[in-house]
């Protein structure tokens, strides 16, 4: 499927350069030290990256980052896999937050959690949504950086021309389905279009109060059993193909590029898509269409729930020298330094970790001027922290998605029923899990 920070969002600028630099962080006396950094952020984010890691190396002279990009977090997760144990494995690695679980027990990281108490970093600082996701049996085992949720991106020039208020976007599956028809008949666009990524579906689900995986989304013991085919699951397929079905939406396809591209031509009237998109989708549609936002629909009778902390983070290899180790920690401190999140916050979509960013006058202009911002954030805020909404942990999550992207082709295109689909797809990733929990086990 779709990659993280597959190009859109992002803008040039200076990053902040008052941040707490690497200087104040302890470790880095002596040589230089060299860290190597791989991420997946693609297009004009890694612009962004790029500015900051610039920024961080001038702000000090004890540490000299290297970032490369590596493709989507999916290519990035193999070229991991392909250099663990040999000379070429990186210092530090940004990994999607499905791929956690397999980078914990995959026993090539260090800890985050060493080095905080090691320089009594405050946690309280950073978001607690946010560093919930990433703590495992009281520990933080990577550090948040680019942190998402999905929301709902319309096109406020289509929602006039079909006589709906560009001022409510839709709350429900119902009203979802009533807009996207409207949008439709008036002959100009599509209602809606989502892409077909699994990511849409664990964020679907958790607004519905329900788990990917059995044992508290597998947060309180390992998961040994896939639960995507319960009644939100079944519910949520059927709204989605009667989208399709009637003309309300369009079917594009898995990749969520196709979508945006749709949404910034004015060909579709919503989409579901990350807030890492913001940015380059408002500068997109500047002097086209208004973009409006909303939180992410869910079925009139859903159970209480909300959003998944989407997105990535960032991890120490463990067969790294420990002063490179240590070096690395610099430059994560700097990445989550107010200034620097604010600065990130603004260029790309991705909302801060720390909650001082908020604070930040940028950041205080940058709502004022484009109020869309405040969606994500306030979709993050208004979320209960619960097993559903935290998120699941299995060591197989990227295949997992797969197959529920899988089960989603299915459905859009006629071939199973969704409650056929969801079965078959919850076979095949409790398979999957049990599989690898005997890996794990041994
Ligand atoms: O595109 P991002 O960075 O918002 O990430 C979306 C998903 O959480 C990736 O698994």
């Amino acid at each position: 499927a779709c990659g993280g920070g597959d190009g859109s969002g992002g803008g040039g600028g200076n990053a902040a350069k008052e941040a707490n630099g690497a200087d104040k962080g302890g470790s880095s006396s002596g040589a230089l030290k060299k860290v190597t950094f791989w991420h997946a952020m693609g297009g004009t984010n890694q612009k962004v990256v790029e500015q900051m890691v610039t920024d961080f190396n001038a702000s000090q002279k004890n540490v000299q980052v290297e970032a490369i990009y590596q493709g989507t977090y999916d290519d990035l997760l193999s070229k991991l896999k392909a250099s663990m144990g040999s000379k070429d494995s990186p210092t530090l690695v940004q990994m999607y937050e499905i791929g956690s679980r397999f980078m914990m027990d995959s026993k090539t990281t260090t800890q985050m959690q060493k080095f905080i108490d090691m320089d009594k970093y405050d946690l309280s600082q950073l978001e607690p949504n946010i560093v919930s996701y990433y703590t495992h049996s009281g520990k933080l085992d990577s550090m948040p950086f680019n942190t998402s949720n999905a929301i709902l991106y319309c096109n406020k020039d289509l929602f006039k021309a079909a006589g709906l208020d560009p001022e409510k976007p839709p709350k429900t599956f119902d009203e979802l389905q009533k807009s996207a028809d409207a949008i439709t008949k008036t002959g100009k666009a599509s209602g809606a279009n989502f892409a077909i990524y699994g990511w849409f579906m664990e964020q679907l689900l958790a607004n519905q109060g329900a788990e990917y995986v059995n044992n508290s989304n597998g947060r309180s013991a390992l998961a040994t059993e896939s639960t995507v085919n319960g009644d939100a699951g079944i519910k949520t397929l059927t709204w989605w193909k009667n989208l399709v079905d009637s003309k309300a939406a369009i079917n594009l396809g898995r990749k969520t590029d196709d979508s945006k591209k749709a949404f910034s031509a004015g060909q579709v009237g919503m989409i579901l898509e990350s807030t890492a998109s913001l940015k380059g989708l408002v500068d997109s549609a500047q002097g086209k269409f208004e973009v409006g936002t909303g939180f992410l629909p869910k079925p009139s009778d859903g159970k209480e729930g909300g959003v998944i902390v989407g997105g990535a983070s960032l991890w120490i290899m463990n067969d790294r020298p420990d002063d490179e180790q240590k070096a690395a920690w610099d430059f994560v401190k700097y990445l989550a330094s107010p200034k620097v999140q604010a600065y990130w916050h603004i260029n790309t979509g991705y909302f801060p970790i720390t909650k001082a960013a908020y604070e930040d006058q940028t950041v205080k202009d940058n709502m004022k001027k484009f109020p869309q911002f405040q969606t994500a954030v306030d979709q993050l805020h208004q979320t209960k922290s619960n097993s559903a909404t935290q998120g699941a942990v299995i060591g197989v999550f990227p295949e997992a998605r797969q197959i529920v992207e899988g089960a989603i082709e299915e459905v859009i295109n006629n071939k199973k029923s969704p409650k056929e689909a969801l079965d078959g797809a919850s076979k095949e990733i409790t398979s999957k899990i049990q599989q690898y929990n005997k890996t794990v086990k041994q």
